[in-house]
């Protein structure tokens, strides 16, 4: 992509409204533009990202079983009058009436629409587990929306429902999501740790938050040091075998977020053990049995023939979140640092001076090799200072800079830099090639 073509409005100062790190250079890199409070326009790198973050869900989720659908935004009240949760959402559900006066709402969540779609298939016990989910743009009126899409109101995300016969099943189920989820975070380059939720009503232990640690994150969160080195399950995972042991090994030392902190037993960690950190939700998982089942009449026969309620539960992923928790966990002075697997480039071609024949011509080769080898490139092909490029492509962040000027190619020779180590090489073009494909 040439920048001289391309859509990247940076902005040269700080916007005074932006209270966190992620906010400040989201808007800065060109990549947001808010429309209405907690309501925002993903510009062109900020929607790469968003893409991009958004593939890597949907991949781990589809590893570990689970199949995409897509529900809709908008959701008949009638179907929230069948669980009982119409009136209680409160003020943050976003109610609205159609021509023929028919109550609508900006679905904030899913449980309620997949229950039905559920219900009206499937009957049988044979034809469970099953796990829908999709990647969605959920609408909550937050009283409060700040730090840009941190919090937002209109925001994405992945939502998974799973159905099983009875809660031994149900706990399968939650297992495969807990192991999906490692592996995601893992693979945005985030150090993502599972914490015990309140279970509220329904009880038990099957709620977890996943939580980032970040300094800037919304909560306060205690936990034992050695879940930091806790490996996470590898890409060759048997989603079908017995997945307990790794729950175990990530469930069975200390982690807590403020709401389920238990002092005295933090306090019988040794003291090299014990982190206290804030921390970014980014993730959430329930177990919640028949909640909605029961009342909507989601139910399959068993062996035996007699029909039961299913054994359901729901899990979410921040996708629109994660790209600001990735920023959080990320950055610099200068700006972000993308995590290679999520960078809306592979590489920042930069051109030191346009106009001049040879550099062109060695920018242009370089930029149709790269793209030939698969890799996206975003050439700086504008007349800009030197100064002004590099502080460019510092704040959006790509992995790689590969800057080109007539004095190295004198000597057949350009400068690689890696964003996130802040070195620099000099190397020849092959040399230069060869470490990029
Ligand atoms: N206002 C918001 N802005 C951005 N992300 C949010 C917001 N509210 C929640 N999220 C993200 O969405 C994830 C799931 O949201 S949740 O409320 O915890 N869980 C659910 O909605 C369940 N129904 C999961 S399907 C959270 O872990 C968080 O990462």
């Amino acid at each position: 992509m040439r920048l001289s073509r391309y859509f990247l409005p940076i902005l040269k100062e700080t916007p005074k409204e932006a209270e966190i790190v992620s906010h400040r250079l989201m808007l800065r890199a060109g990549m947001l533009r808010q429309q209405s409070a907690g309501i925002y326009s993903w510009l062109p790198m900020g929607k790469k990202v968003l893409d991009k973050v958004g593939q890597i869900v949907r991949e781990e989720q589809d590893r570990s079983g689970a199949i995409e659908i897509m529900m809709p935004t908008i959701q008949s009240a009638d179907l929230w009058r069948e669980s009982g949760r119409y009136d209680d959402y409160g003020k943050e559900m976003l109610r609205i009436t159609d021509r023929h006066e028919r109550d609508m709402l900006y679905g904030p969540t899913n449980e309620e629409m997949v229950t039905d779609i559920f219900r009206s298939y499937v009957r049988s016990y044979r034809d469970l587990p099953l796990n829908l989910y999709h990647i969605q743009w959920k609408f909550r009126d937050e009283v409060r929306p700040r730090f840009g899409v941190m919090r937002g109101r209109e925001f994405l995300m992945k939502d998974a429902y799973s159905f099983d016969v009875d809660q031994e099943g149900a706990r399968r189920a939650y297992n495969k999501m807990f192991v999906a989820y490692l592996r995601t975070f893992e693979r945005l380059g985030l150090q993502a740790i599972p914490m015990k939720a309140d279970s509220g009503p329904i009880g038990g232990d099957m709620t977890h938050e996943f939580i980032v640690l970040a300094s800037t994150g919304e909560s306060a969160v205690f936990l034992d040091k050695e879940l930091l080195d806790t490996p996470v399950p590898g890409a060759d995972t048997d989603f079908d075998a017995d997945l307990s042991p790794i729950v175990t090994a990530w469930t069975s030392k200390y982690a807590a977020t403020e709401e389920m902190h238990d002092e005295a037993a933090f306090a019988a960690l040794p003291d090299e053990r014990k982190v206290t950190a804030r921390g970014i939700e980014v993730g959430h998982i329930f177990y919640f049995g028949t909640k909605y089942s029961e009342p909507m009449g989601a139910k399959v026969a068993g062996p035996d023939g007699t029909e039961r309620p299913v054994h359901m539960g729901s899990y979410g992923i921040g996708v629109s979140r994660l790209v600001a928790g990735l920023i959080e966990a990320s950055h610099d002075d200068a700006g972000i640092i993308w995590p290679d697997s999520v960078a809306p480039f592979d590489v920042g071609l930069v051109n030191l001076k346009v106009g001049d024949a040879a550099t062109d011509a060695a920018c242009e080769d370089l930029l149709a090799k790269l793209e030939a080898a698969g890799k996206d490139v975003l050439y700086d092909d504008t007349d800009g200072r030197a100064g002004a490029k590099f502080a460019t492509m510092d704040l959006i962040g790509l992995p790689w800079q590969l800057i080109v000027g007539p004095k190295g190619l004198a000597d057949g020779m350009v400068e690689l830099k890696r964003r996130a180590s802040g070195e620099r090489e000099t190397l020849s073009i092959e040399s230069a090639l060869a470490r990029l494909t």
